[in-house]
């Protein structure tokens, strides 16, 4: 572990943001749950109060109405009522002039002006009064009715106390609420609400006109604040510290990759395997494709497929293919083999755009012709070729290089490039040559591929052949080349040498 974070080689400033970017993300994330904790409490709490209240002015409703169904002399009916209403101070029927009843005091004859100087009584309204002649200090809510035929209201207090005293919160920590008030029309229980600096949160009656005013704790808060960010701190840590850091690691790891490719070219890491082509028409090896491969010192033998897409990002690719080629001519320097023989190699496009490419092919075509081998070019369409690489492609065909189109049939420009570009050699991928015998629909492909080739008189060799029954399709439709483990697998070069000598023994 110690050496893996070692190797990230990371500067002060990228530690400390490795460190302080998942705390700014638990401390934000506290922030905005404690916030959304203490909210959901807070409405959960004032919900409670507007449905008591919501239930105390149905309920003056209720007073209200009965009242207004008692006849002039039936006062007294009010006053017994009444006595049974715990949460109701009084109630008072009037007409559009006086009051003329108190559930309080029975028959009495005062003016309007008693109930409220400021507030209609000739509509349905609820309002908030700052005392009653019984209780002149305790505000009490008015809800009022008005039977517009008979022109007869009627009055009935809310105690206002029984709110005070459920308005205080419970001394108990910790608490959301530590304020509440009634608001209606801009007057509140109590009439002067102690919300000091807290935030208040407002809650609306769906069903009367009134608010309910929650001053909200910062105590409270600040307890969940804490508590979430000492479950999200390590979490966050953990998972975005471990995930930069893992990011990095593998950044690192790619480009140390890149760098153990680089040395690995340097120390000769590198060496080439040979697998046989075959010609299908009489079953000799009319040449052999060479493949790379590498002797890690640490990871031991690394596959193409790994190292090769790093060498291609790095741009490694071109000094270790031109490497290939020096390291093929000198496996091949002390080699007997038919004339015609050809050795192909896998070349990336990014290859071409050397300089002094055409000297260097030529530098190899010379060298091998030398012992009568001619060189093959396998370029697959895993990168762009742009008009300025086919150029210098057709330029090195124009020199006698052999040049094939690998893994034909995968890429996605192949049949453009087809018409943009001469070939030699066109090898069908071995995904088509496994459809063999199979009733797909992409077993029609192939046939396709070879009677394409054919047309465009391209030499076609098949690759991944691996049982008779593909090497005899494929021979029946004139596959002109063979390669695959049916006939022999990529080989070092002393098994090559050993099987190149039994090969032709027969
Ligand atoms: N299952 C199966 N596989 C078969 C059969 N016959 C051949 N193969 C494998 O198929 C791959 C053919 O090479 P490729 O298509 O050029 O595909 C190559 C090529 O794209 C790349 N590569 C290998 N050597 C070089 C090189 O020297 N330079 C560059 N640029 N790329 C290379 O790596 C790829 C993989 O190479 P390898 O691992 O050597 O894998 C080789 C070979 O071992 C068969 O009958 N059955």
């Amino acid at each position: 572990m110690r050496r893996k974070i070692a190797k990230l080689n990371l500067p002060l400033w990228q530690w400390l943001a490795v460190i302080l970017f998942p705390i700014g993300v638990a401390v934000v994330a506290s922030y905005l749950s404690a916030q959304y904790f203490v909210e959901d409490k807070v409405k959960g709490v004032g919900g409670i109060y507007v449905g008591n209240i919501d239930t105390l002015i149905s309920h003056a409703d209720e007073i209200s109405h009965y009242a207004l169904a008692l006849k002039d002399t039936e006062c007294q009916e009010l006053h017994n009522y009444m006595l049974f209403q715990p949460y109701f101070r009084s109630a008072l029927i009037f007409d559009s002039q006086r009051v003329y009843c108190s559930s309080k005091t029975g028959d009495i004859d005062v003016p309007l002006g008693i109930v409220s100087t400021t507030e209609n009584l000739e509509i349905p309204n609820q309002f908030i009064i700052g005392g009653t002649p019984f209780m002149p200090e305790v505000p009490a809510i008015v809800a009022s009715n008005w039977e517009p035929i008979s022109k007869h209201g009627a009055a009935v207090i809310i105690e206002g106390q029984y709110l005070l005293d459920s308005f205080v919160q419970p001394n108990v920590f910790p608490s959301a609420v530590i304020n509440v008030a009634l608001s209606i029309n801009g007057k509140t229980i109590p009439e002067s609400p102690e919300f000091k600096q807290n935030e208040v949160m407002t809650l609306d009656s769906d069903k009367h006109n009134f608010s309910v005013l929650l001053a909200m704790s910062p105590a409270f808060f600040w307890h969940f604040f804490w508590i979430f960010l000492a479950i999200s701190l390590p979490v966050s840590i953990v998972l975005i510290t471990g995930t930069i850091l893992f990011v990095l690691y593998s950044r690192v790891t790619r480009h140390s990759l890149a760098d153990d490719i680089r040395s690995g070219i340097e120390n000769e890491e590198f060496f080439l395997v040979y697998q046989p082509v075959i010609c299908a028409e009489d079953g000799k090896a009319k040449g052999v494709e060479a493949l790379v491969r590498w002797q890690h010192p640490q990871m031991g033998l690394v596959r193409p497929d790994l190292f090769i897409p790093i060498a291609e990002e790095g741009k490694l690719i071109v000094p270790l293919t031109n490497y290939i080629f020096e390291r093929a001519l000198k496996d091949f320097a002390d080699m007997k083999v038919e004339p015609g023989f050809r050795i192909a190699f896998n070349v990336a496009p990014e290859h071409f755009t050397q300089d002094d490419i055409e000297s260097k092919f030529i530098h190899l075509r010379d060298s091998l012709e030398r012992i009568g081998v001619k060189p093959l070019i396998e370029i697959t369409e895993r990168q762009l070729l742009t008009p300025d690489i086919c150029q210098c492609i057709e330029s090195l065909r124009q020199l006698g290089i052999l040049v094939a189109i690998d893994d034909f049939g995968t890429g996605q420009t192949t049949l453009s490039l087809l018409q943009t570009m001469p070939l030699d050699y066109l090898k069908i991928d071995k995904c088509f040559i496994d459809t063999i015998g199979q009733d797909s629909v992409t077993s029609h492909v192939l046939d396709t591929i070879i009677e394409l080739s054919h047309k465009m008189n391209y030499v076609v060799v098949a690759e991944g052949v691996e049982t008779q029954e593909q090497a005899d399709y494929l021979t029946s439709r004139q596959v002109h080349f063979l390669q695959g483990y049916l006939f022999a697998k990529p080989m070092k070069l002393a098994d090559l040498k050993l099987w190149l000598v039994e090969h032709f023994k027969h």
